[in-house]
């Protein structure tokens, strides 16, 4: 009797322990899942005061501050040593949440108006993985679709890693030419597609050690036509490990389509929405008669007002030059750009127009890219347009209205149409007699 009594105390004392183990496992889980709820509830609270829209499942948590960089991802001082030195105080809106999805070893688009700080979204999470030089080959490649950009990106990302020792290249013509590229000690490589597939296609460059592979301003890089090459990239950087990323100001669906091809899990990280000007710049249209009614109306903006530094957008190369050869003595200090002037002469005019020394700078909308000057950080922007343009209204009438600035209803009814197959023939902007009715 005794055994039994023992053994049905010691049954109940099983049952019991059995049932408290439940009790606390059911007490754990509640906890974690309160927890869990509490966590997703803060970080719906963050992303809704600045406007950050992710898609995806699993999405790290936005960036309260710069500091949790060092008390959630144990970053290194020199880091957040720059962020101070270059007086960035705060992460922008884009950073908060592309810096934890790329540090959790996400795939990402990140779309966001331009001046909005990309840059330091994807080259920070690169450099705190990437910890510190090494001889081991590219680890890290960054894509810009013109060499300016490139350029400039490559400055951008000196500035951020200053402190360690990171060998940071951009990848020039003479460099191609020169270098043994395959022992080159380079960590962080910078390019436009046409060079770095180039290098790739002489077999020059070893990119199979590819962690990192950011493709910047990706609606433009898959706009120049670059398909081919930004193709041969991302087959070279064959890491099975490696984190890919898209960042632009826009975010069309056909590029997202095509980049799901190869990224299927990728977050999607929106600030605004997809399309979007910056809410800095208040935008107007003005009607003009003909092609020369827009040249009068510019020389009457710039009689009523010039408020330098200034940039025109015009279609083409050939058009730069005609508004170029029109404004160069109206003594607005112009200067202009475009793909026919070496690189050294499109550094110093960016560099002159940069510095102030020239007010008005006439670009094609390519070539523009990459000015830390772009039309996403104006004050004001002009679109001048005739009736033959009124069919492409519609297309930039959302970023408009995203940019807070009233578009008519007409304009809005409009058909959108696919800017690139029509691009839109023009008359000459030239008042001078042309050199063949001579
Ligand atoms: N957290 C920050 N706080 C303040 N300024 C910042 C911050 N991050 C970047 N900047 C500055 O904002 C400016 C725009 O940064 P950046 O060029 O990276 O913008 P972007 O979004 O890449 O623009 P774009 O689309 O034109 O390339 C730069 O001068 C940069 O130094």
């Amino acid at each position: 009797v005794e055994g039994f009594n023992v053994f049905k105390s010691s049954k109940k004392a099983l049952v019991e322990s059995v049932e408290n183990q439940k009790d606390e496992e059911e007490d754990k889980l509640s906890k974690e899942k309160k927890k869990l709820n509490q966590k997703l509830e803060a970080d719906a609270i963050l992303r809704k005061k600045f406007n950050i829209h992710v898609s995806g499942n699993n999405v790290a948590s936005p960036l309260k501050s710069f500091a949790e960089l060092s008390s959630v991802y144990g970053c290194e001082s020199y880091l957040l040593r720059n962020f101070a030195e270059l007086g960035f105080k705060e992460p922008t809106p884009i950073q908060r949440q592309a810096i934890p999805v790329l540090l959790s070893g996400r795939e990402c688009f990140a779309c966001a108006p331009t001046g909005s700080g990309k840059t330091l979204a994807f080259v920070s999470p690169m450099l705190m993985k990437l910890k510190h030089a090494s001889s081991e080959g590219v680890r890290a490649v960054i894509l810009c679709p013109t060499r300016e950009l490139a350029a400039q990106t490559t400055r951008e990302c000196k500035k951020l890693a200053k402190g360690n020792k990171f060998y940071i290249k951009l990848l020039t013509k003479k460099l191609i030419r020169s270098a043994d590229l395959s022992k080159l000690p380079c960590d962080i490589l910078i390019s436009t597609p046409l060079r770095l597939s180039s290098a790739i296609k002489k077999r020059k460059l070893n990119l199979s050690r590819v962690e990192y592979l950011v493709l910047d301003e990706s609606d433009k890089l898959f706009e120049l036509g670059l398909l081919k090459q930004i193709d041969s990239v991302v087959k070279a950087c064959s890491n099975p490990s490696i984190i890919r990323s898209l960042f632009s100001a826009t975010l069309p669906d056909s590029v997202e389509e095509l980049a799901r091809t190869i990224m299927p899990d990728a977050v999607r990280v929106i600030i605004g929405r997809k399309n979007t000007a910056s809410k800095s710049i208040n935008q107007k249209l003005v009607f003009a008669g003909s092609e020369e009614g827009k040249l009068l109306a510019l020389r009457q903006s710039f009689a009523e007002k010039l408020n330098p530094p200034v940039l025109i957008f015009v279609q083409s190369k050939e058009r730069a030059k005609e508004l170029y050869e029109e404004l160069k003595f109206d003594n607005i200090r112009a200067s202009v750009i475009h793909s026919d002037l070496s690189e050294t002469q499109r550094e110093n005019i960016v560099n002159d127009f940069r510095a102030g020394k020239t007010w008005v700078l006439i670009a094609t909308d390519v070539i523009a890219r990459g000015r830390s000057g772009r039309a996403g950080r104006s004050g004001e922007a002009i679109t001048f347009y005739t009736e033959d343009d009124v069919p492409f209204l519609r297309n930039i009438a959302n970023v408009m209205a995203g940019s807070g600035c009233e578009v008519p209803s007409w304009i809005m009814a409009l058909r959108k149409l696919r800017w690139k197959k029509h691009r839109p023939k023009r008359e000459s902007i030239s008042t001078k007699p042309n050199e063949a009715e001579d």
